[in-house]
């Protein structure tokens, strides 16, 4: 599903962020990406979702080399790929739904359809009853949790997550992987960029580390 070829990224500051990548991640997989801070953790996801380009080597997403991919091309692929941040990005200005619901605006789905993706998205992370609420008014899990809806919305083929737990607590960071690991069963592809190495070994998905923007190890179920 996500291969990468011989991939380098260096910076126009001659910063290295990543050197000779060779990696694959099948379909329906599920792994987790670990690293110091700076190994390159981030810089491998945005290279799976065309927000950077490789120096040199090439990426595949579901059998398209990005490198390929013409410009009309690149919003099918991004609708694809589900992305949450460790900081979610919500819009606090726009009710829970309508956070939701903003990829499918940009897709131009029409009304009905929204309504009905949106609550089956809200319903999967247990955010039903908050629909009208400004994501201000809940917490930091809950709000978490409206931006892996919103990821998810569009029933991406790949989740794509860059630190999604960093900011909270032992237990709804469990309760978030939980809610990955739920996806995954259902089929779609996934990394989690994590520094939470206690969790990472608890969820038994493979591992693969960066050192230095080098790929340093791959251990395939952790026990
Ligand atoms: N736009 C950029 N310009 C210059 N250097 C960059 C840029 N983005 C990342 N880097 C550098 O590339 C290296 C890898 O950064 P990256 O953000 O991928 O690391 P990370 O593993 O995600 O770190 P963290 O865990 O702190 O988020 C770092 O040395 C960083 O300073």
């Amino acid at each position: 599903m996500i291969i990468f070829e011989k991939v380098c990224k260096r910076f126009s500051n001659e910063h290295i962020g990543l050197d000779d990548i060779t990696l694959r991640l099948e379909r329906g997989e599920m792994a987790f990406l670990t690293g110091h801070s700076g190994a390159g953790k981030s810089t491998l996801l945005k290279l799976i979702m065309l927000m950077e380009r490789p120096t040199s080597g090439q990426v595949w997403v579901g059998g398209y080399m990005l490198s390929k991919l013409r410009r009309g091309q690149i919003p099918a692929l991004r609708r694809n790929i589900g992305v949450v941040f460790q900081d979610h990005q919500l819009l606090f200005d726009r009710t829970v739904y309508d956070n939701v619901a903003i990829p499918l605006l940009v897709s131009g789905y029409n009304p009905n359809d929204i309504g009905k993706r949106v609550r089956a998205a809200l319903d999967m992370v247990g955010l039903l009853d908050r629909e009208k609420l400004n994501p201000l008014a809940l917490s930091g899990g809950e709000q978490q949790r409206v931006g892996i809806a919103r990821a998810m919305v569009n029933r991406p083929a790949v989740l794509l997550a860059d630190e999604p737990t960093g900011n909270l607590d032992p237990d709804l960071s469990a309760d978030i992987m939980q809610r990955f690991h739920m996806f995954n069963q259902a089929g779609t592809t996934i990394l989690i960029a994590t520094h939470d190495l206690g969790l990472v070994k608890r969820m038994g998905h493979r591992v693969i580390t960066l050192d230095k923007g080098h790929l340093y190890n791959q251990q395939e179920q952790m026990a």
